[in-house]
């Protein structure tokens, strides 16, 4: 499990030790973690350190500070640095040090920004230490002139490799929201804790990988603000078949998903079901959506009936349901049934408040914005883009259901917390009936649930599951090229062995 805290809380975390004097101490340890990700990029990239050319973005704190002290570290061992000071001010130690070991400053003001992009561009690698959790704002000035002028190359790509130390500057360290222009990283070096900040909304798209450097501070945190499930803790989640098991046992999954006009969703859904794992698949819906589930997966049992004659252990409604209203109505008998139920796309707009957690509303940020108006607030897709964060967490406790919102990384909130964030997919993944077979997944993880374990986040964290499965699923497509969404289900079976047997 990753956890990840607000900026303030790793600033308060380290205010005792600050206090007692271990500043510099803690400022070594992570410019000593940042030069060692970065001295492991530049041997996997260019074989050596010796001869490599780097650039140091540095502002006028401490994440300048740190960024001078890991190069310094680098032209210790034959690297070329030149540091670009985004600031009047540097952190006069990590300056002197830095000048010691040969490094070379230019300072940027505006008739040095298109030279400073151009040692940028001819660089291997760029150390982002304008501004970490001090930052105010977005960036000023040159540097934000710097982070819109800067090439894709240098926002996301082969060379240079940008890393950043502690978070992209520009991100807000507590939201992940970008007041304006910022930076983007292949890999960011973060101290003492996971910031929040890199794994919601803009600031978990330009984080890129993330590594954590110790600093000696997570017995002075508190509980975390978002956490982040690896595959052993979704292993933990899972339930495998055991030898008395019969089909009912096992859990059997109620999907009410397709129309005339939308059958697909439904195949799709079915089959990443049946991929995921259940006992059985029961269908309800029209006549010509069931043929297709037939033909498609003959296991599934298909009746034209109600949810609540319908015996399951949970359901899964919503997907292509359109305007069909019968799959509206069955929809709204889920949600009121008291198990657990996916409620995905048309359905979302039948959402009351006054649900409970076992009932997990599955929107994208457009579908996300019309639930939120709905429920009187006054949002636009634009708002909820730019502060997922805060959005799904509005969401949750207005209805009081478990809210996934998708995205490049998708957050769950429970009602009240907690709060998980999965970036594990890829942009592949941003195809039409992608999000039909998330629901499918959940849902089949949903009726085989025997863990037990009904505290709070229960459902948050199957849903944190389902979400990380699908994005395993896509990357693995990816793999081979273009996602095609219907062969998805192949990749989730082969996550589920994985997971289940890896
Ligand atoms: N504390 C510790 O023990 C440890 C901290 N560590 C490191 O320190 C980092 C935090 O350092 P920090 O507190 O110095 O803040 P930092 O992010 O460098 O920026 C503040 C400076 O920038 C300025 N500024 C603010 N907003 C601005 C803007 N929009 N545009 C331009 N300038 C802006 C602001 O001046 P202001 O304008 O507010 O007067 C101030 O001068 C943290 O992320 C981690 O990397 C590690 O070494 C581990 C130990
Ligand atoms: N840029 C992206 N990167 C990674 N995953 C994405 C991206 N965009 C969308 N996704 C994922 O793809 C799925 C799309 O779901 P959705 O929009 O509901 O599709 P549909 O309604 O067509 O089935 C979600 O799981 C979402 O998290
Ligand atoms: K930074």
């Amino acid at each position: 499990m990753i956890s990840a805290y607000p900026g303030s809380a790793v600033r308060a975390a380290e205010r005792p030790l600050l206090e007692a004097g271990a500043g510099p101490e803690l400022m070594q340890k992570a410019a000593y973690g940042l030069y060692r990700s970065a001295a492991a990029l530049l041997a996997q990239r260019r074989g050596r350190i010796y001869g490599a050319a780097v650039v140091v973005l540095a502002g006028a704190g401490n994440n300048g500070g740190d960024a001078l002290y890991a190069a310094s570290r680098l032209l210790a061992r034959g690297a070329g640095a030149t540091a670009v000071l985004t600031s009047e001010q540097a952190h006069p130690e990590a300056l002197a040090a830095f000048r010691s070991n040969g490094g070379r400053v230019l300072q940027l003001r505006d008739e040095t920004v298109s030279a400073a992009l151009a040692l940028c561009r001819e660089s291997d690698v760029v150390l982002d230490g304008v501004l970490g959790t001090g930052g105010k704002g977005g960036l000023r000035s040159q540097a934000a002139q710097l982070a819109v002028l800067a090439p894709a190359r240098l926002r996301r790509g082969e060379s240079p490799a940008v890393i950043a130390c502690d978070l992209p500057s520009g991100i807000d360290a507590d939201t992940g929201q970008a007041a304006g222009p910022h930076l983007r990283a292949d890999l960011t070096v973060t101290f003492g804790a996971v910031k929040t900040g890199l794994m919601a909304g803009p600031g978990a798209e330009a984080a890129g990988e993330i590594e954590l450097v110790d600093i000696g501070i997570a017995g002075y945190l508190d509980a975390p603000a978002v956490q982040r499930l690896e595959n052993r803790d979704i292993a933990a989640l899972l339930t495998e078949p055991v030898p008395g098991d019969h089909k009912y046992s096992r859990g059997v999954l109620g999907i009410a998903a397709g129309s005339e006009t939308y059958p697909g969703a439904a195949v799709l859904a079915t089959g990443a079901a049946l991929a995921t794992g259940t006992g059985m698949v029961r269908y309800l819906g029209p006549e010509p959506v069931s043929g297709l589930i037939h033909a498609a997966h003959p296991e599934a049992v298909c009746a034209d009936s109600t949810v609540p004659l319908t015996h399951v252990q949970a359901w899964v409604a919503g997907p292509g349901a359109g305007v069909d209203e019968d799959q509206r109505r069955r929809a709204v008998e889920a949600m009121a049934s008291g198990l657990p139920a996916v409620i995905d796309a048309d359905a979302i707009q039948a959402v009351e408040p006054g649900l409970g957690p076992q009932v997990i509303l599955t929107p994208h940020a457009g579908e996300m914005t019309g639930l939120l108006n709905s429920l009187g607030e006054r949002i636009d897709r634009p708002g909820v883009e730019a502060d997922p964060l805060t959005w799904v967490r509005r969401a949750a406790d207005l209805t009081g259901a478990t809210v996934l919102l998708k995205g490049w990384a998708t957050l769950v909130a429970a009602p009240g917390g907690p709060v998980y964030s999965q970036a594990e997919a890829t942009p592949w993944l941003a195809a039409a009936g992608s999000g039909d077979t998330l629901s499918g997944i959940l849902g089949a993880l949903l009726s085989t649930d025997r863990t037990g374990t009904r505290g709070p986040g229960h459902y948050a964290r199957l849903a944190a599951a389902a979400a990380s499965i699908h994005g395993q699923a896509g990357r693995l497509a990816a793999e081979s090229g273009p996602v095609e969404v219907s062969k998805l289900p192949e990749g989730v079976r082969s996550v589920m062995a994985d997971l289940l047997h890896g």
